[in-house]
């Protein structure tokens, strides 16, 4: 259940994102052709060594010869092996991404929690995706080979084992102090930069309110101050930054004269031969060469971790979920047990002990003054939000018993504003129904009498209406919206002030729109401020300050002096009849 949906992330669950990453065995090979490649890779100081010291001293151009060969063929197999390693690598990071974006985007989905930027959550997949083909990956699998080159350096002379232990400390040391320094610029650059992204939304999201209100210049000038909060650290860490980099170029090739002239002085003392001062300094130089890109590896691997952790967390609500069955297909019996809704923030409950019941092919109108928790109502009752307390069924399962694919099937919801996914007024209409066909979405605009004002539109269900439909009119929106609660095998359909934006002509077709789909098998429950659903209604639900004041069939609630519409009342029952014709409050 995902109230239940630990926000730290299970060990077992973290293991189970793991497996569902398909191809993991190629990083057995990935490893394989990192040892390699790393064996390879001493071919050209011994070569070196192999030239000097018996090439040259034995005068013999075959064995040259032979040895370039050889020296060759390593060269073309190194090469080889790290064209793999690299194409491995980037087949791993696409696979990576194919398999765990859509778990994220359905967690993001299906998790109700507003837990930050969720967008972020899938950019983070595709950090890491990047994070497993880039070059800091390759360093990374080479950086254990370093204590090996090292070693060798201490059998070739223990001085050049000192040059390259010392070298290898101080640029580590170097490196750590640069981060340390980048740190907290970094930090406050991040902060301000997100800032600056907001902003920037905003201003781009509704551009033409910028314009019309005369904001354009103030808008610019509030992006251009939040981005020199964001660059001004950036700019601080990286000016640092760079020159503790020239620093630490600086050393490490200070530490290669350093190797060549101790070499000489060895080869002098006739301590060594000349093949190992040239080996040495290649060896001296892949040591301490790839220290730069283990300090920037350092950064990148923290920020894969931190992106990994986060990844876990956003996968969680479809990883620790729990299988439900798919329930037969409702009747549209709804039942709202002393529903109860808090929200944290706020002392005062939203709702509290709402406790009605009605039977399929119901119309529920539900009124009450602003802020009285209609719209939360119907929230809820669309599984939108979770109550705090009690329970909604539809025919017998409390909804979050529904698996949520199936019970969307079941319910259609407008809300108050109409969100409509942008697209063509068929697709606004069927969503992302996979099964949609025509005639469903032309019928389901029939009933909610639509189609003809479809047909006005430039290409009729074909229209793109734009970003949240922004194309169309806020009647049309809204008529457009009552389609899509319409469309399918609905069996409870929510409205919520769907007469806002209707004529009276509107409105009479909205009633017998409301009536065909009662008539269809639906049991509908309706939020409004205006009286002429009322005629239509089977049972008037009264709310207010969250409160159930009344529940009855109109007649009863209507009767009601606004005195005892004051505290909270039920409407005693009538004949049995009269409860299957209305609906009743629920045990
Ligand atoms: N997410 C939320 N955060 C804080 N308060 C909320 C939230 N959702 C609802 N409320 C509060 O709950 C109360 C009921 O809101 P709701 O929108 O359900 O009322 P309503 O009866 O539909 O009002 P109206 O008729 O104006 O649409 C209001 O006081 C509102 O401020």
């Amino acid at each position: 259940m995902y109230s239940r949906i630990r926000r730290e992330i299970p060990a077992s669950a973290a293991r189970s994102l793991l497996g569902l990453i398909p191809g993991r065995s190629a990083f057995v090979w990935v490893v394989a052709f990192s040892v390699s490649l790393n064996i390879l890779l001493l071919v050209v100081p011994f070569y070196a060594i192999e030239v000097f010291d018996r090439v040259i001293s034995s005068g013999s151009v075959e064995t040259l010869v032979g040895l370039t060969i050889i020296a060759v063929i390593a060269l073309v197999f190194s090469a080889a092996f790290d064209t793999l390693r690299s194409r491995l690598l980037s087949r791993f990071a696409v696979r990576f991404e194919r398999s765990l974006a859509p778990i994220v985007l359905e967690s993001m989905i299906v998790d109700a929690t507003n837990r930050g930027d969720r967008a972020q959550d899938l950019a983070k997949v595709r950090e890491l995706r990047t994070f497993l083909s880039s070059a800091t990956i390759a360093s990374l699998l080479d950086a254990p080979f370093l204590p090996a080159f090292i070693f060798i350096l201490f059998f070739l002379h223990p001085w050049y084992g000192l040059i390259a232990l010392v070298g290898t400390a101080v640029l580590l040391a170097m490196g750590i102090v640069s981060r340390w320094i980048a740190r907290a610029e970094i930090a406050q650059a991040s902060e301000a930069a997100q800032k600056t992204q907001i902003t920037l939304d905003g201003i781009v999201r509704h551009s033409a309110l910028v314009r019309a209100m005369g904001w354009t210049r103030g808008a610019i000038r509030e992006f251009m101050d939040l981005n020199d909060q964001a660059l001004s650290p950036v700019v601080r860490a990286s000016e640092r930054v760079y020159a503790i980099g020239a620093a630490a170029r600086m050393v490490r090739t200070t530490l290669q004269v350093a190797a060549i002239g101790a070499g000489a002085w060895l080869v002098l003392q006739s301590e060594v031969l000349a093949g190992s001062l040239i080996a040495s300094s290649i060896l001296i130089a892949r040591t301490l060469q790839p220290m730069e890109g283990l300090i920037s590896a350092r950064r990148a691997l923290t920020s894969a971790h931190e992106a990994w952790k986060q990844v876990q967390t956003a996968a969680a609500p479809v990883l620790v979920r729990e299988k439900r069955t798919l329930l037969p297909s409702p009747s549209g019996r709804i039942a709202v047990e002393r529903v109860s809704y808090r929200i944290p923030t706020t002392p005062r409950p939203v709702l509290v002990g709402i406790n009605f019941e009605c039977p399929p092919s119901g119309i529920i109108v539900v009124i009450g003054p602003t802020g009285a928790g209609k719209s939360t109502l119907l929230r809820l009752m669309a599984g939108l939000e979770r109550p705090s307390g009690g329970t909604i069924r539809l025919d017998d399962a409390a909804l979050n018993n529904w698996d949520p694919d199936q019970l969307g099937q079941f319910v259609g919801y407008l809300p108050q504003e109409v969100q409509l996914l942008g697209g063509t007024v068929a697709e606004a209409i069927a969503g992302f129904d996979e099964h949609a066909c025509d005639e469903d979405i032309v019928a389901a605009a029939i009933l909610a009498q639509a189609h003809e004002m479809i047909l006005s539109l430039p290409a009729g269900y074909q229209t793109e209406i734009g970003r949240d439909g922004n194309r169309l009119s806020g009647g049309q929106r809204q008529r457009i919206g009552l389609a899509r609660a319409f469309f399918g095998d609905r069996k409870l359909i929510l409205l919520d002030e769907p007469n806002a934006n209707l004529d009276p002509d509107g409105e009479h077709a909205l009633c017998s729109a409301i009536q065909r789909a009662k008539a269809g098998g639906a049991t509908l429950v309706i939020v409004t401020h205006r009286p002429q659903l009322l005629t239509i209604a089977d049972a008037v639900l009264l709310l207010r300050d969250g409160a159930q004041l009344a529940f009855g069939s109109p007649a009863e609630v209507l009767r009601l002096p606004v005195t005892s519409v004051a505290k909270p009342h039920v409407v005693r029952q009538g004949t049995e009849s009269q409860k299957l014709a209305v609906g009743r409050t629920a045990r």
